[in-house]
């Protein structure tokens, strides 16, 4: 791990940044942010409310200023908005500042854990489920351009997942150990 000692969660709606996320934090002592819900919280309305108002491009400014602003900050485990990877800018923040781990899911699965939120601007389609896959085609090489490593979320429970990123962590701290890496090589 990088001295900061922080973590970054990246991936498509749905992958389990927020959940993984949280739990990951409690089991690694440190302190969970989640940039969506930071927004929210800051402007006092739902992200939904952001993009009617001031469009994608005014939610991607206000996500860039909250990123610049998270990554500074020590010990963290952050959840990051789906599109953060979108601007160059917030890649090569997250990729200097903390470890970057990609939750990957299949479009089974995000769809699965998306259908019925309708938190998601971005889903509001007439098929949410051909933009799912639009947007994990179009983010996949981004996701993957910031990423230390990838977890592939479609199989184990978000608690699995958290022992699995531990394992990860702990081998990519101390690399000449024999670890069990090949069932984690998901990528
Ligand atoms: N490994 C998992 N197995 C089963 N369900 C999961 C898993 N991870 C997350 N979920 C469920 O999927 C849904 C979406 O998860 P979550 O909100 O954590 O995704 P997210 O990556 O934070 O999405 P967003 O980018 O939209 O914030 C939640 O209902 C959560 O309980
Ligand atoms: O994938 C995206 O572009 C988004 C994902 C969510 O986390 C939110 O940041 C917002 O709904 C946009
Ligand atoms: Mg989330």
């Amino acid at each position: 791990m990088l001295p900061s000692c922080n973590i970054f969660l990246v991936g498509l709606m749905g992958a389990g940044k927020t959940t993984v996320g949280r739990l990951l934090a409690r089991h690694l002592g440190k302190v969970f942010v989640d940039a969506d819900h930071e927004l929210q919280k800051r402007t006092g309305v739902a992200i939904p409310v952001i993009f009617e108002i001031e469009g994608e491009e005014g939610f991607r400014t206000r996500e860039a200023a909250l990123l610049r602003e998270l990554t500074q900050l020590e010990n963290v485990v952050l959840a990051t908005g789906g599109g953060a990877v979108l601007r160059p800018e917030n890649r090569a923040l997250l990729k200097s500042r903390g470890t970057v781990i990609y939750l990957r899911g299949s479009i089974e699965d995000l769809w699965a854990r998306t259908r019925h939120d309708r938190s998601r601007p971005l889903l509001q389609t007439d098929d949410p489920k051909a933009r799912l896959t639009q947007l994990l085609s179009e983010r996949d090489p981004l996701y993957r351009e910031v990423a230390d490593f990838i977890i592939d979320t479609s199989r184990g429970s978000a608690h699995a997942l958290v022992r699995r990123i531990e394992r990860r962590l702990r081998h990519a701290a101390r690399p000449d150990t024999a670890d069990t890496l090949q069932a984690d090589a998901d990528a």
